[in-house]
């Protein structure tokens, strides 16, 4: 698999905390790519810092071989890399049509074809029956497909989404997973943050582990879940292989 996202050497702080440390990784081209890891590892900053929001204080990201840090939300989106947000972040007094064509304008010029590009991305979202309720009438699984939508109009290549499964009932999540399924099956490639092991490691080849801002290791679920050192920084001890 052609490397579609390369982060090299990264490190960010804020103040006296390190967020992330030296971080190194790839993303293949149509991977699903898990990033894992304990409350405050450092995985929405890495999110912030490969979306554009944060520039790195160290190190590089680099969009199919062309360097992406540092240069801004906007120029990111530009490029093909989209995100949804840990804490849901819809506008609440506009329709599901209204949000999601905000996404669609990051590649329409006109509202026509903004708003057929949203309609399409609405549907794909399983979302059409609300296309005219205003967002903040939605459930909360529906508010994050509104979410997934909105990135997804935008036309990415690389998708990034927070814990786009958390929160949710076994049943919601499994609806969520047939969504990003379905969403690499566009040919999107994904790296998603999660914390609910049991949904998230049989839908990614690989998993990147941080710990206290670091790698920790980068591996297959079957490997991540046989690594002692994860079960002992995250996963605990349910992981542990039977004696
Ligand atoms: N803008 C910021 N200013 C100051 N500190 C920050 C900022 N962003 C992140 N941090 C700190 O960086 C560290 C990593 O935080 P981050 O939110 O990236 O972790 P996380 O792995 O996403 O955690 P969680 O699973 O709880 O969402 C934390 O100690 C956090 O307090």
């Amino acid at each position: 698999m052609p490397a579609l996202l390369e982060v090299r050497e990264l490190s960010k702080s804020f103040g006296g905390v390190a967020a992330n440390v030296d971080i190194s990784f790839d993303v293949g081209q149509g991977e699903i790519l898990g990033l894992i890891g304990p409350n405050g590892a450092g995985k929405t900053s890495l999110f912030n810092s490969i979306s554009g929001e944060v520039t790195p204080d160290r190190g590089e990201i680099r969009l199919e071989g062309v360097r992406v840090s540092g240069l801004g939300p906007v120029a990111c989106a530009a490029r093909g890399i989209a995100r949804t947000f840990q804490v849901v972040r819809s506008f609440d007094s506009m329709t599901v049509l209204e949000n999601v064509m905000v996404g669609a304008f990051a590649r329409a010029r006109r509202t026509r074809a903004a708003m057929a590009l949203a309609e399409e991305t609405i549907d794909f979202c399983g979302l059409t029956g609300r296309i005219d309720r205003p967002a903040w009438s939605l459930s909360p699984p529906e508010k994050r497909r509104l979410e997934v939508a909105r990135a997804l109009a935008t036309g990415p290549r690389l998708l990034l989404l927070d814990e786009m499964l958390t929160g949710l009932t076994p049943t919601e999540a499994q609806a969520g997973v047939q969504l990003v399924r379905d969403v690499q099956a566009r040919g999107v490639t994904i790296i998603m943050v999660e914390h609910v092991m049991e949904v998230v490691l049989p839908l990614v080849s690989r998993a990147v582990v941080l710990n206290l801002g670091r790698v920790l290791t980068i591996g297959s679920p079957a490997e991540i879940v046989r690594n002692p050192e994860v079960i002992r920084a995250y996963l605990g001890e349910k992981y542990a292989p039977a004696a």
